[in-house]
C-alpha cells in the first residue's frame, strides 16, 4: 500500500531486544542478521528479503542482513535495485564464494529534526539504533534549490506535501536559477551509543514542470544534467539507478562494509 511518495501502511513499532553482539563496525554479521530479523514482527518488513551477492571473494559465505530503517517502500527497492546490478557488474565473480547482503527493513516512527542534510541523517540513525537495539542504517533524500540557498533540503517531503508538484516549480517563478541538487544521505550505525556514519551522495539537475509518471516523489520534476533531458520519472529504473543520488550514496556505504 504505497503513496506517491511510497510510504507504507504503518504497522505496529515494538522495540526489539538490544542485543549482546556489538558487531565490528563494518560488519553486519550472520549471526545478527538471523537474531534480529528473527525478532522483527512479520509485518514490520515491508517487503521479501532479496539476497544480493558481494564481490568480496574473501569474505565468509553467510549472508549478512543489513536493516534498512525506512517508511519507504521506493527507497527499498532502489537499494535493493542497485546492490544487485553492482553484484552483476562484478567481473570475476564467484558464485561459490560469494557471501550475500539481503536487505531487511522496518518501518518505525523516528523523529526527524531540523537542521543540515547530515545532522537530520545521524539522529534519525540514532534514534532508530535505539529503537531496534542494534545496527541499521537510515537514509534521508533532500532536493537543495540552487536559488532559495540549499532549501528545501532535507525538507523537501513536506514542501511536496504542500505544496504539491506545481508549487515546487512556483517556488521557483521569480529566480533565474532553477538549479537543483538531489542529496541522498546514507546513515550506518554500528548500534545503540555509537556515533552514525555518513555516506553522501549527490546529482546535479534542474527544476522543470512536471513530466513523466508520479509514483516516486519529486522524479516529474528533476531534471538531471546526465539524464539526456529526461526527468527522473521519465528515465527507466536502470538508467536512474546508474546516475542517481541513491546509487551513489549506497556505493559508498557498500563499498565501506566490505571493506
Ligand atoms: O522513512 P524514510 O526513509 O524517512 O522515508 P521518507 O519517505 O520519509 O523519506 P525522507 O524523509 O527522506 O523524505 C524525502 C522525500 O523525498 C522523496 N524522495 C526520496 N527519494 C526520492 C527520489 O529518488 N526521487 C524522488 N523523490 C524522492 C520522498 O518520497 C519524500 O517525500
Ligand atoms: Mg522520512
Amino acid at each position: 500500500m504505497t503513496t506517491a511518495g511510497g510510504s507504507l501502511a504503518s504497522s505496529p513499532h515494538s522495540p526489539t531486544e538490544t542485543s549482546d553482539s556489538q558487531a565490528h563496525p563494518h560488519s553486519f554479521s550472520s549471526s545478527f542478521a538471523s537474531d534480529r530479523t528473527s525478532q522483527l514482527p512479520r509485518s514490520q518488513t515491508l517487503l521479501p528479503t532479496i539476497p544480493v551477492a558481494a564481490e568480496t571473494a574473501t569474505m565468509t559465505t553467510s549472508p549478512r542482513t543489513i536493516l534498512f530503517v525506512t517508511g519507504n517502500a521506493n527507497k527499498l527497492k532502489e537499494v535493493r535495485a542497485i546492490l544487485l546490478s553492482s553484484t552483476q557488474h562484478t567481473e570475476n565473480a564467484n558464485p561459490a564464494a560469494t557471501p550475500s547482503f539481503s536487505v531487511e527493513s522496518q518501518d518505525l516512527d523516528v523523529p526527524e529534526v531540523q537542521g543540515t542534510t547530515e545532522e537530520v541523517a545521524k539522529a534519525k540513525c540514532k534514534a532508530a539504533a535505539e529503537i531496534v537495539g542494534g545496527p541499521c542504517i537510515t537514509e534521508d533524500t533532500a532536493l537543495a534549490f540552487e536559488a532559495l540557498g540549499g532549501l528545501p533540503g532535507p525538507y523537501i517531503k513536506y514542501f511536496l506535501k504542500a505544496v504539491g508538484l506545481e508549487g515546487l516549480n512556483n517556488m521557483l517563478a521569480g529566480f533565474p536559477s532553477k538549479r537543483a541538487t538531489a542529496i541522498c544521505t546514507f546513515a550506518y550505525s554500528a548500534g545503540p551509543g555509537t556515533e552514525p556514519l555518513i555516506f553522501e551522495g549527490r546529482t546535479e539537475g534542474k527544476i522543470v514542470q512536471a513530466r513523466g509518471p508520479t509514483h516516486f516523489g519529486w522524479d516529474p520534476v528533476f531534471e538531471p544534467d546526465e539524464g539526456e533531458g529526461k526527468t527522473y520519472a521519465e528515465m527507466d529504473g536502470v538508467a536512474k539507478n546508474k546516475i542517481s543520488h541513491r546509487y551513489r550514496a549506497l556505493d559508498k556505504l557498500r563499498k565501506y562494509l566490505l571493506e
